[in-house]
C-alpha cells in the first residue's frame, strides 16, 4: 500500500512563489553586499591589473619584487589607489589629510590589530597573544616611564654585548654588519624585556632573533591553506610549536620564581627587577598569567623590537660609515654633552645631532615603503568623501611625505644633520625629535597606535650609537657606497651581505 508521504509533493503556486522570493532574498542578502563593495573598489583607481588571475599573479611576482616602485608610480598618480593582493587589495593613501584621518579613525571603524592579523596571521603562531593589549601598555607608559631608572642597564649591557661582539683591534676587522648588530640589539633588548641572566644566554638570543623569520616562513605556508586547515597547518607544519616549547623552558624558571614571591610577599617583594618579564607577570589576569601565554608575550615583544631596531641601527652605521667626515662633530656632541650630564637618559636627549642621524636615516631608508596598516571593519568615509569597503585594508605610501620637496628640501639628499638644524630654530626642538610622529614623518606610524617602543628603542641606539663613536673608527669596504637596501614586498632592510670595518679609535 502506498501511504500519502510517499506520494509526489505537489508544489501550489503560493509556496513556489515563497520558495523563489526566499531565493532572492538569499541571493541579494549576499550578492548585494558584494557588488557594493565591489562597486567601492572600483571606484578607487588601480595600479596593475583588475581580474582576479591576472591580480594573483601580479602580486605573487611583481609586487613581491617591485612593491616600492608600484607604490611610488601610484602614489605619483593619486593620493588613494588600489594594489592586487593574492587575494584582495590593498588600499593605499598618502598626503597629510589622509593620514590624519586615519590617525583620528576609532579601532572600532579602522583596526590596528584586525590589519596585523590579518597580514602577518599571528594568532596562529602566539594563540592569543593579540587579543588583549596590555602588554603595549606596559612599553607605553612603565617602560617609558622607567627609562631614566634603566639607563644604566642599558648601558652596561652595551659595553659587554659590544666587547663580546666587537673588540676594539689596532687594525681594521671586516664584520657582518646586520648580523653583527642583531646580535648585540638581542643581547640589550632582553637586558629590559626578561633582564640578567637570560640576556646573555646566546641560544635564548638567537632563537628571538630566529622567531621572526619563522613567522615570515610560516606566514607564507599557511598562506596556502584555507582558513579552516590554518590552524592545523600551523600546528604540524611549522616549527613554531617547538619554537613556543624552547622559549618556554628557558623562561619557566624566572616566570616561576616571580609568581612565587607575589605570592609570598606581595607584589612589591625583596629583590624584585624592573623589567618587561616582571611586569607582565604582575599584570596579568585570568589565563594571560599561564606560563605559555606570559611566554608568547615575550615571542611577540622581541619580534616588535629586535628586527625593526636592528635595521634602525644597521642602516644610520652604514650612512655614517659612508660619510666619515661627519663623525668629529658628533664625537665633539657625545663627549661634551657625557662631560656635563655623564652617561645618563639625560645626557641623550642632549645628542641633538646624533638624534638627528637617526631621524634622516629613518626618513630615507624607513622599515617599508608603508605603514600605519588598518582593517576597516565597517565602511569607511575619508575626509574628502572617498569611501572604502568593509573588509579592506588600507595604509599609508610613506615616500610621499618622506621625500617631499616641499616638506624636506632635496628630500632626497643625505643630510644627517637636517633636522639638528631645523631644531635650532625656535619652536622646532620636540616635533623634530627622532621619536616625533606627525602627519609628516610616518616611519613609526602615527596617533594612538604609533610605535610605543620608540621611546626605548631610540635611547637604546643612540646609546649604542655615541658608544661606537667613541670607541672605534669605522668604514665601509667600497669608501663611501652604502650597500644597496634590499626590498621584499613592501619591507625595506639593510643590505643583509655588507659588512663595516672597525678598527679601535685612533683619534
Ligand atoms: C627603531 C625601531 C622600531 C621601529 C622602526 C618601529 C616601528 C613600528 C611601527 C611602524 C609600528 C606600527 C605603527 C602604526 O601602525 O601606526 C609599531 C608598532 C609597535 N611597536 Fe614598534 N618599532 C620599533 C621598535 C619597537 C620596540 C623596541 C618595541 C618594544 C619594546 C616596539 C613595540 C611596538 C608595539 C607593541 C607596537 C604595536 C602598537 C599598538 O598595538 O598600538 N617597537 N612599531
Amino acid at each position: 500500500m502506498i501511504t500519502e508521504s510517499l506520494l509526489p509533493l505537489t508544489v501550489t503556486r503560493t509556496q513556489w512563489l515563497a520558495f523563489v522570493a526566499a531565493l532572492v532574498a538569499l541571493v541579494a542578502r549576499y550578492s548585494l553586499p558584494w557588488m557594493h563593495k565591489q562597486r567601492l573598489y572600483a571606484a578607487i583607481p588601480a595600479i596593475g591589473p583588475t581580474n582576479p588571475i591576472s591580480s594573483y599573479k601580479f602580486a605573487k611576482s611583481k609586487f613581491s619584487t617591485n612593491a616600492r616602485t608600484i607604490i611610488e608610480e601610484g602614489a605619483r598618480k593619486y593620493r588613494v589607489f588600489r594594489v592586487p593582493q593574492m587575494f584582495g587589495w590593498n588600499i593605499i593613501v598618502s598626503g597629510k589629510q589622509y593620514i590624519d584621518d586615519l590617525r583620528k579613525a576609532p579601532d572600532d571603524q579602522l583596526s590596528f590589530i584586525d590589519a596585523l592579523e590579518k597580514t602577518m596571521l599571528m594568532s596562529y603562531f602566539l594563540g592569543s597573544a593579540n587579543g588583549d593589549h596590555y602588554t603595549t601598555d606596559i612599553i607605553k607608559h612603565q617602560l617609558a616611564r622607567n627609562l631614566p631608572n634603566l639607563f644604566g642597564d642599558i648601558r652596561e649591557e652595551i659595553l659587554l654585548a659590544f666587547e663580546d661582539k666587537i673588540p676594539p683591534t689596532e687594525d681594521w676587522t671586516k664584520l657582518p654588519a646586520y648580523s653583527t648588530v642583531a646580535q648585540v640589539v638581542a643581547q640589550v633588548t632582553n637586558r629590559i624585556l626578561v633582564g640578567v641572566p637570560l640576556c646573555g644566554n646566546k641560544d635564548f638570543l638567537n632563537l628571538n632573533i630566529g622567531f621572526t623569520m619563522e613567522v615570515n616562513k610560516g606566514r607564507q605556508m599557511i598562506q596556502r591553506y584555507p582558513g579552516v586547515l590554518r590552524p592545523l597547518a600551523a600546528k604540524y607544519f611549522t616549527s613554531m610549536p617547538k619554537r613556543r616549547e624552547q622559549a618556554l623552558r628557558y623562561l619557566l624558571p624566572f616566570i616561576e620564581e616571580k609568581k612565587k614571591s607575589i605570592k609570598e610577599y606581595g607584589k612589591d617583594y625583596p629583590g624584585k627587577l624592573e623589567n618587561f618579564l616582571t611586569w607582565i607577570v604582575d599584570e596579568a589576569r585570568g589565563e594571560e598569567r599561564s606560563s605559555i601565554r606570559l611566554t608568547n608575550r615575550i615571542l611577540m615583544m622581541n619580534f616588535a623590537a629586535i628586527h625593526t631596531s636592528s635595521m634602525t641601527f644597521t642602516q644610520a652605521l652604514y650612512e655614517l660609515a659612508a660619510r666619515p667626515q661627519y663623525i668629529p662633530a658628533l664625537r665633539e656632541e657625545v663627549e661634551s654633552v657625557v662631560e656635563r650630564y655623564g652617561w645618563s637618559k639625560m645626557a641623550l636627549v642632549h645628542m641633538n645631532k646624533l638624534d638627528s642621524l637617526f631621524k634622516e636615516s629613518q626618513r630615507i631608508n624607513g622599515i617599508g615603503c608603508v605603514t600605519m596598516n588598518r582593517m576597516a571593519l565597517k565602511e569607511f568615509t575619508f575626509s574628502d568623501g572617498t569611501r572604502i569597503p568593509e573588509g579592506a585594508i588600507v595604509s599609508v605610501a610613506s615616500a610621499p611625505s618622506h621625500l617631499n620637496q616641499e616638506i624636506y628640501p632635496n628630500p632626497d639628499t643625505f643630510d644627517p644633520f637636517r633636522f639638528a638644524k631645523i631644531r635650532e630654530e625656535e619652536g622646532q626642538g620636540a616635533s623634530n625629535q627622532f621619536v616625533a610622529t606627525s602627519n609628516d614623518y610616518v616611519a613609526f606610524g602615527h596617533g594612538k597606535h604609533a610605535c610605543p617602543g620608540r621611546f626605548f628603542a631610540a635611547n637604546e641606539l643612540k646609546a649604542m650609537m655615541a658608544h661606537v663613536i667613541l670607541t672605534y673608527d669605522i668604514k665601509l669596504e667600497e669608501d663611501g657606497i652604502k650597500p644597496p637596501n634590499q626590498w621584499s614586498g613592501t619591507s625595506c632592510m639593510p643590505n643583509t651581505r655588507g659588512s663595516v670595518l672597525f678598527r679601535r679609535r685612533r683619534n
